[in-house]
């Protein structure tokens, strides 16, 4: 249901925590506390907000989200679906740590399937730094999660008066606000505390999301990262503390070592999900070229970093989607 007239759109906050909920340190110079203050009163600090839209905040954890997990994901879903089911709300904001927002962003825009908007924010700077940037990423992502224009458009994430997509925006500075781009595809649309834009007509969910398992965890699916001088070590250890699935940070165009790929191989031919991603943080990973995943039962990730493959192979682990082309069509879609 759409706020009409004076109605005002109903939002759900959830809080996670990280450095938009972060405070300075007893341990001096610029050190901070990450999750340290609830999204209820991170909202009470925005004059005007209340303006916006009627708000309700949760919180659903108070972490770095460098200790995100698949509980508190299993958790927002809950939440989430609960809110939307019931007709709770017209819009969701998560706050959240950069670290791995888009990794949180990239899961729940495969699980969940609704047209309310579901908007990611959080800060570089904490909420006791000179300029903190939290306060304005808060106001601009409640206006977002608010607007009717928002709806069918996915998970999206709001920094910096930009606004992203999940399958596409990644962090690409540790410590800049203008930290998250989306290198392949460009921003979604803008927003400032007196516009909003979006650059293309939305695409509503189309149903067919992957599906939750009943609790966590998810399967184990390990990253590996990919350098010079690299031999079988990594992915041999992989296979053997149990991971399901790999994931190649690979060089280049998803490239490795002999020994590397040859491990992948034999790891692929026992049974674990392997595909190659890259390291580099832009391109796609293209079939064939230098590795024979045809012959060696590869997928690759195409546009998806290291880190999203991870999520997306976890899903589809879980969902029982192993088999190599599958796997392939999975990413592509
Ligand atoms: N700027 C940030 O949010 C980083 C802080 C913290 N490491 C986190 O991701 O939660």
């Amino acid at each position: 249901q759409q706020a009409t007239g004076t109605t005002l759109a109903r939002v759900l906050v959830l809080g996670t925590g990280g450095t938009i909920a972060g405070q300075a340190s007893a341990r001096a110079g610029n050190a901070y506390d990450s999750g340290k203050v609830s999204a209820a009163n991170l909202i009470a600090a925005i004059p005007g907000i209340d303006k916006l839209s009627q708000i309700s905040a949760e919180q659903i954890s108070s972490i770095g989200s460098q200790d995100m997990n698949d509980n508190v994901w299993f958790d927002l879903v809950k939440r989430i679906r609960a809110a939307v089911d019931n007709k709770e709300v017209d819009g969701v904001v998560i706050t959240h740590g950069t670290d791995t927002m888009e990794e949180t962003a990239f899961f729940l825009q495969n699980v969940l399937d609704t047209d309310v908007p579901i908007v990611l924010v959080g800060s570089m700077r904490p909420s006791t730094a000179i300029g903190a940037d939290g306060p304005a990423n808060l106001y601009e992502a409640m206006r977002v999660a608010s607007a009717p224009e928002s709806r069918g458009r996915g998970v999206l994430v709001v920094l910096n008066d930009t606004i992203h997509a999940a399958r596409w925006v990644q962090k690409t500075n540790t410590t800049s606000v203008e930290t998250f781009r989306s290198p392949d595809a460009g921003p979604v649309g803008y927003v400032d505390t007196g516009s909003l834009r979006f650059l293309q007509p939305a695409a509503p969910a189309r149903g067919a999301k992957l599906k939750l398992p009943d609790a966590p965890p998810l399967p184990r699916v390990d990253i590996i990262y990919s350098h010079a001088n690299m031999d079988a070590a990594e992915v041999e250890d992989a296979v053997k503390r149990g991971a399901k699935g790999i994931v190649l940070a690979g060089v280049g165009d998803g490239n490795s070592s002999k020994g590397a790929i040859d491990a992948l191989a034999a790891a692929a031919k026992q049974g674990v999900v392997v595909v190659r991603s890259s390291r580099v943080g832009s391109g796609f990973v293209n079939r064939n070229v230098e590795v024979e995943d045809d012959k060696l039962g590869f997928a690759v990730s195409l546009d998806l970093n290291p880190q999203k493959a991870r999520v997306l192979l976890e899903l589809l682990i879980a969902n029982g989607i192993t088999e190599p082309s599958a796997v392939q069509q999975a990413f592509a879609r």
